[in-house]
């Protein structure tokens, strides 16, 4: 059975950030996703996941200025001071909440600019060797554009090139079926195909992404997929509920902590 990470950023909205902790556990999650715990302190959080029995399955690292439109900055040429930065504050993040992967955006950059893919590939290179020496794994996700106009890392074979190439043991795919699905399509395949370098896996229904229920794609079918592979690690609900969160999760309850 996949063990189910509530995203925080998406879901549990009616509460504020800290209280989605304890709405998450009395819904029957386990484990917590979001995008960015920054503007908590780290205690705040690891309070939270104790008095919850909550584990941090996953967040990103800092993504540059977002209310500004920045997507991350790994890619972008000038930030490669900044990003060693943010490595060490995610770091800290990461020893207080015991998370074991942390995604690094890319930023908004063409992909066929030879300068951004050279910052992007020394930025991943940087981060996975700091994140290796304290047990974690970094994570890079494809996304669609339609999402995030103009974002740099576009396509799962573009990610599947560049953890193949650099060949570093912590570094993995970020593989959300939502993304992939608008992508590429081929979903099964693809799982099967790329399952032995991928680190997380994130879920939504396509198109409208919301509660992984219906729509384009066979969810009770991909959710055993996901166990007859074998999949060990979290399945990240990175949905926009179409109501209320506790209103939405029918689909959940087979899965639920009790
Ligand atoms: O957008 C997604 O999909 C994510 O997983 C985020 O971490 C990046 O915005
Ligand atoms: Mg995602």
């Amino acid at each position: 059975m996949p063990t189910f990470a509530a995203n925080l950023t998406m879901m549990f909205n009616e509460w504020s950030f800290l209280d989605r902790f304890d709405a998450a556990a009395d819904a029957g999650f386990a484990a917590v996703e979001y995008l960015f715990p920054y503007e908590a302190s780290p205690e705040a959080i690891a309070e939270r996941l104790t008095r919850n029995k909550l584990q941090q399955a996953l967040f990103n690292l800092p993504p540059g200025d977002w209310a500004a439109g920045e997507r991350g900055i790994a890619a972008l040429p000038g930030r490669f001071d900044e990003l060693k930065s943010d490595v060490e504050r995610a770091l800290n993040y990461a020893a207080a909440t015991g998370v074991k992967r942390l995604h690094l955006m890319a930023g908004l950059a063409d992909p066929s600019d030879a300068e951004a893919a050279s910052c992007y590939r020394r930025s991943v290179a940087y981060t996975a060797a700091r994140l290796a020496e304290n047990g974690i794994d970094l994570l890079i996700e494809p996304i669609n554009g339609r999402n995030m106009p103009g974002y740099f890392l576009n396509h799962f074979g573009a990610a599947e090139r560049l953890i193949t190439d650099l060949g570093l043991p912590n570094l993995k795919l970020q593989f959300d079926v939502y993304h992939r699905q608008i992508l590429h399509g081929d979903v099964t395949m693809a799982l099967r195909r790329l399952l032995p370098i991928t680190g997380h896996i994130q879920v939504a229904s396509v198109p409208s992404r919301s509660e992984p229920d219906g729509e384009e794609l066979n969810y009770p079918y991909l959710f055993g997929e996901i166990d007859r592979l074998d999949y060990r690690g979290f399945v990240g609900c990175e949905y926009i509920p179409r109501d209320r969160t506790l209103d939405g999760l029918d689909w959940f309850k087979p899965f639920a902590r009790r």
